[in-house]
């Protein structure tokens, strides 16, 4: 089992964070694994994410990577600040092939076959699907999986705790993503250890 199969393995749905300040960073992780979400990917999109990173690296148990890495500076960034495993909303050689050379789990997106016929070229065969619902939702995957047996997914995109089972249901899925678990804004830790808790059972209606 490589890495990356064993970190998707690890819980059936990893939040994806949005998070603004890195002061609400331990509470948020703190609250997910408690949870029983113990991977959370920790998108570069706001200012206080490399901190953010950092800061959730430090909480046991937690597994943190960094998503919506775009090319080399922001996978280098990401390791420097302690990222675990690296996700990507798509799949670019550069950025495949540097994060290869740097032996850290990588998840790149994909959303046909080309691209899955490309990261397969460069040794890669577990994806994640992006943006899944808006990408043909369940009946896409489960037609692209087949002529790609072997490949496993991590479908994210308008996933929520509804959607979820479903996508769980199908023999590529290995997990979810999603950033439902955490609203925007001052985090409510009952509420989101409460979203946790529940995205955390779906494994055990597998
Ligand atoms: O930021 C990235 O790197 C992404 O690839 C996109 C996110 O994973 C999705 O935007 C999450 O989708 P929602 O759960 O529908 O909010």
């Amino acid at each position: 089992m490589s890495e990356i199969d064993r970190i998707m393995c690890l819980s059936p749905v990893i939040p994806v964070l949005v998070v603004q300040d890195a002061a609400h960073a331990r509470p948020i992780a703190e609250a997910l694994v408690a949870g029983g979400l113990r991977v959370l990917e920790v998108t570069l999109r706001t200012e206080a994410a490399l901190d953010v990173i950092a800061e959730m690296a430090k909480v046991e148990g937690a597994v943190v990577g960094a998503g919506t890495v775009l090319n080399e500076a922001d996978l280098d960034a990401s390791i420097e600040a302690g990222a675990e495993f690296i996700v990507s909303p798509g799949l670019t050689d550069g950025l495949a092939k540097a994060a290869i050379a740097r032996r850290i789990p990588f998840l790149p997106g994909i959303a046909n076959s080309s691209d899955i016929m490309r990261g397969l070229d460069l040794g890669l065969d577990r994806f994640k699907f992006f943006p899944a619902e808006a990408s043909g939702g369940i009946k896409a995957l489960k037609a692209l999986s087949a002529p790609f047996g072997r490949i496993r997914f991590c479908p994210t995109g308008g996933i929520d705790l509804e959607r979820a089972p479903q996508w769980l249901d199908l023999p590529s899925v290995r997990c979810v993503g999603g950033s439902w678990l955490v609203p925007p804004g001052v985090p409510d830790v009952a509420e989101i250890r409460q979203r946790a808790t529940a995205a955390a059972k779906l494994a055990t209606v597998r």
